[in-house]
């Protein structure tokens, strides 16, 4: 998957060789987002082996060689819905200097894209009240609550 329209910047899945380009730091710009490059790897590999589970889409500034925005689409195979496939888009950020120059919505046509050639019948997301207007211009619609708990996690 690469597509590069003629403004300087290229689509393509996660590398290997992105931690090095900014990853991290683009992550940061959503949550926290601080790992070293040896987790990276780690978790870069254990998710290349479900690599028809996870798609890991990034935007490059060519010129830069700098990751400037990402998107994950999680595809989770269902029993219901005649065993239907579902999308979960995750993780969307654009770097704050490439906001507003609709590569948001270029980040999420892919995964709609990826998604719909996995065979998803829908996508879902969660997101906050001030994005709600952004998803809505890529055609998704409000529907439920998003509803969370947060659990102790083990130290590794
Ligand atoms: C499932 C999740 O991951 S939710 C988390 C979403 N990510 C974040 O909150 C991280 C911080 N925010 C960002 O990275 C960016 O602001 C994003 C990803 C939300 C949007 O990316 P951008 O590249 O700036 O958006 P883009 O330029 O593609 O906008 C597309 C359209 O939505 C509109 N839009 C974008 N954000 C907003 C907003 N917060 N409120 C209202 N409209 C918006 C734009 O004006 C544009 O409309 P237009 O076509 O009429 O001009």
């Amino acid at each position: 998957m690469s597509s590069n329209l003629d403004d300087g910047i290229s689509f393509r899945s996660l590398d290997i060789d992105d931690f090095d380009k900014g990853y991290s730091e683009c992550l940061q710009q959503l949550t926290e987002a601080k790992f070293s490059k040896s987790q990276f790897i780690e978790r870069f590999n254990q998710i290349k082996k479900q690599s028809d589970t996870y798609f890991l889409i990034v935007a490059v500034d060519v010129k830069l060689n700098k990751i400037i925005g990402c998107g994950t689409l999680f595809v989770e195979k269902k029993f219901i819905r005649n065993c239907g496939t579902c999308g979960h888009i995750e993780d969307i950020v654009v770097n704050n200097n490439y906001r507003g120059k609709n590569l948001g919505l270029r980040i999420i046509e892919q995964l709609k894209c990826i998604g719909s050639q996995a065979g998803c019948y829908k996508l879902i997301l969660d997101c906050s009240e001030a994005n709600v207007k952004f998803y809505e211009k890529c055609k998704f619609e409000k529907k439920g609550v998003q509803m969370s708990l947060y659990l102790p996690t083990p130290k590794l």
